[in-house]
């Protein structure tokens, strides 16, 4: 089974089985429910998912590729689901499976599974480990967590930072400092991955810490063959991701709710990339959340994605939450919607939050789905609401302006259902802001007042950096691998860290931290931008001066500038930035306008000013980046931080939109930049 023609990936939900019946009896009992209609049976191109409450008189239903229910195990989602994925990534392709959904909803047990039932990802090692076996090919395998946006190496008993290095240009990523371990047998696998059984024969999740939660990544690469040098032909993910919880139920501390937050977060964000990559949008938000920057290069082009919503046994708010994402996720080119009038999720339309919001602390990037003719109530904060919803539905229509025209004349009759949709989510942003406020934390969390505020940032303009959809591998091994066999390494027994060490990127972290020490900020020798925007200035003056105040319009005769014969009226426009000038004293003697001359060089001069904005950004000092307008602390602090991550992230102003800010903002910025240099 694979995803519908036209569709990256492909998404199913899987029903908790039952494990207490006593609760689940209950709960069957008090009138809620959860049912799945397969039109067809087991050979349903889609399936609809029906959730109902009774005593509320509540009833949504979400359209989804498929749905297990709670009787089908993990064996049969295996055979159906996962195993075409590996021949695939024996082929050469990446795949992705990720398990999402509310709190206690089964991520773990369809991922990792327990003695009796082994999850997806167990199944898929053993088959793997025999294919490899068959065709001669190395497994080595990596583990990581994420938390509060950091990812950490579960591999590695110091759980070092892992940290994601892009290379668009290329459609690379290397998790530096992520340790790959050779397997070879399941058990070596299970013992790696974890972290032992405990008495009661359930999984023990890998670093299982109280009150700790965080997404759980696994890779298993797939390599060629023993040969150190060989490039690695694919590799498979394996996501379990933490529980989504509404912000508003839980929220005791600070911390926790930061978390919390944090997580649902990161989950919207992978809900947006799944969502623009089954939609075939030009621009894939990959940039908004550690996870999907880390799987980036595993997402997109012909690698497959499959996404295992897990709901839970019977009716849960959250869980219901978590399926109209997935049923919005679900929405490819190819699904026919056929009547205007059937209230399934897979209708609506999403309204996408900026990437700047979604990196404010406490904030949403937000997917929001809201089913045609049911709008969710928040009783408390009405005013605020109201005037959450009017900006929700302003931003609604600035997306919209950006969206495909195709889709516009029906996205327009949903306008008031999305409105309710965005009550949802912005009234779980007041909730939190105003949590936070009275914890006294919020101060913290607002920009500052130089920067636009979470929501102004919001814009339709806001996009992120184009998808270069690639196969290529985040990495090769490492020249100085040493593969653990059988004399220096116990098989029963796996040494985890005499295996990391000996897959330590000897090579590779040497140039890293070569290029890191480069990137690393002298807060005395920045560059002095001031001073080079001075001499643009005094040049820029110097030439307004020099220009004639009445400009000739040459006849239509005119020789131009490229001593071709010009046959149209010259016209005040703006010059191709590919204009052969080279200084203005090329341009003073060639035989030109003065006008050409003039936008000659202004254009010339606007070039240099954002080369240098652009150099600055790349390399200055945090305080210094704070005296550009439009940067404050969290900007400063967050432009350094890409920097830690890809040696220039600023390549052009467009990617200014990587720090929060829209098109407008960043053409603002600039005019604010030159009109100051006036002063
Ligand atoms: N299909 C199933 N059959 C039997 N027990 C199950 C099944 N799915 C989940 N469970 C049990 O339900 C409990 C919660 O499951 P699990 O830990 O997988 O949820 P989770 O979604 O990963 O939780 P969290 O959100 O805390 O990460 C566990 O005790 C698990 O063994």
């Amino acid at each position: 089974m694979g995803p519908i023609q036209g569709r990256k990936a492909r998404v199913i939900a899987k029903i908790k089985g039952f494990t207490d019946l006593k609760t689940e009896s209950v709960d069957e009992a008090s009138g809620k429910w959860i049912s799945v209609h397969k039109p067809k049976g087991d050979d349903s191109e889609s399936v609809t998912v029906y959730f109902g409450d009774q005593s509320t008189s509540r009833k949504e239903s979400y359209e989804l590729d498929y749905c297990y229910d709670r009787n089908e195990g993990n064996a049969l989602v295996f055979s159906r689901e996962v195993k075409p994925l590996i021949e695939d990534v024996f082929k050469g392709h990446n795949a992705t499976v990720i398990a999402y959904g509310a709190r206690g909803s089964g991520k773990t047990y369809v991922i990792q599974g327990s003695e009796e039932e082994p999850g997806l990802a167990v199944l898929a090692m053993t088959e793997i480990l025999s294919m490899a076996e068959k065709t001669g090919k190395l497994i080595t395998i990596s583990c990581y967590e994420i938390s509060k946006d950091h990812a950490f190496d579960l591999l590695d008993p110091e759980r070092h930072e892992v940290l994601v290095w892009e290379d668009i240009a290329r459609g690379k990523i290397q998790l530096k400092g992520l340790s790959q371990v050779p397997v070879k047998s399941i058990q070596e696998f299970q013992k790696l991955y974890l972290s032992g059984h405990n008495s009661q024969k359930q999984p023990q999740k890998i670093l299982a810490e109280p009150h700790h939660r965080s997404h759980k990544g696994l890779i298993i690469h797939v390599f060629h063959s023993n040969k150190s040098d060989a490039l690695p032909l694919g590799k498979m993910n394996f996501v379990d991701l933490a529980g989504y919880e509404d912000a508003r139920r839980k929220s005791t501390d600070g911390v926790n709710l930061l978390e919390n937050n944090k997580i649902n977060k990161s989950i919207y964000a992978l809900q947006n990339v799944v969502y623009a990559l089954n939609a075939n949008e030009s621009h894939v938000p990959y940039r908004e959340s550690k996870l999907t920057r880390m799987l980036r290069d595993s997402l997109g082009g012909t690698n497959k994605i499959l996404m295992v919503a897990c709901l839970n046994s019977s009716f849960c708010q959250d869980s219901l939450y978590m399926a109209s994402l997935a049923s919005r996720s679900c929405k490819g080119i190819n699904r026919v919607i056929p009547d205007s009038t059937k209230k399934t999720k897979s209708m609506v339309r999403p309204m996408v939050l900026s990437s700047y919001k979604s990196r404010i602390p406490g904030s949403h990037s937000a997917t929001v789905t809201k089913q045609i003719g049911t709008r969710v109530r928040f009783p408390e904060n009405k005013a605020n609401v109201k005037a959450s919803a009017i900006k929700g539905r302003k931003l609604f229509d600035e997306a919209c302006h950006s969206t495909k025209s195709k889709k516009a004349s029906q996205e327009e009759n949903l306008s008031l259902d999305i409105v309710s949709a965005i009550e949802h989510n912005i009234q779980e942003e007041l909730s939190f802001m105003q949590e936070k406020y009275s914890s006294g934390i919020l101060e913290a969390l607002v920009p500052p007042v130089e920067e636009p505020s979470p929501l102004e940032a919001v814009s339709a303009e806001e996009t992120d950096v184009p998808v270069k959809a690639s196969n290529t591998q985040e990495t090769k091994l490492p020249d100085k691998v040493v593969v653990a066999n059988k004399h220096n390494h116990d098989e029963a027994t796996p040494n985890i860290d005499s295996n990391v060490k000996a897959l330590s990127f000897v090579g590779a972290d040497q140039a890293m931290d070569k290029e890191n020490n480069f990137l690393l900020v002298n807060e005395n020798e920045s560059p002095p931008i001031s001073a080079r925007l001075q001499e643009l200035s005094n040049n820029l003056k110097l030439l307004v001066s020099s220009t004639p105040s009445c400009v000739e319009i040459p006849s239509k005769t005119d020789v131009s500038l490229y001593g071709q014969v010009s046959t149209e009226i010259l016209e005040p426009k703006t010059p191709e930035p590919s204009l052969p000038v080279n200084d203005k004293w090329e341009i003073a003697n060639t035989n030109c306008s003065p006008w050409k001359a003039l936008s000659a060089y202004s254009s010339r001069m606007k070039n240099s000013l954002v080369d240098e904005y652009i150099r600055f950004l790349n390399t200055a000092s945090k305080e210094d980046l704070k005296r550009l307008k439009g940067i404050g602390e969290k900007r400063a602090t967050y432009i350094l931080e890409l920097r830690k991550e890809s040696p220039e992230p600023f390549k052009n102003l467009d990617d200014l939109k990587e720090i929060g800010l829209s098109a407008k903002q960043i053409k603002g910025i600039m005019r604010k930049e030159i009109g100051g240099l006036f002063n």
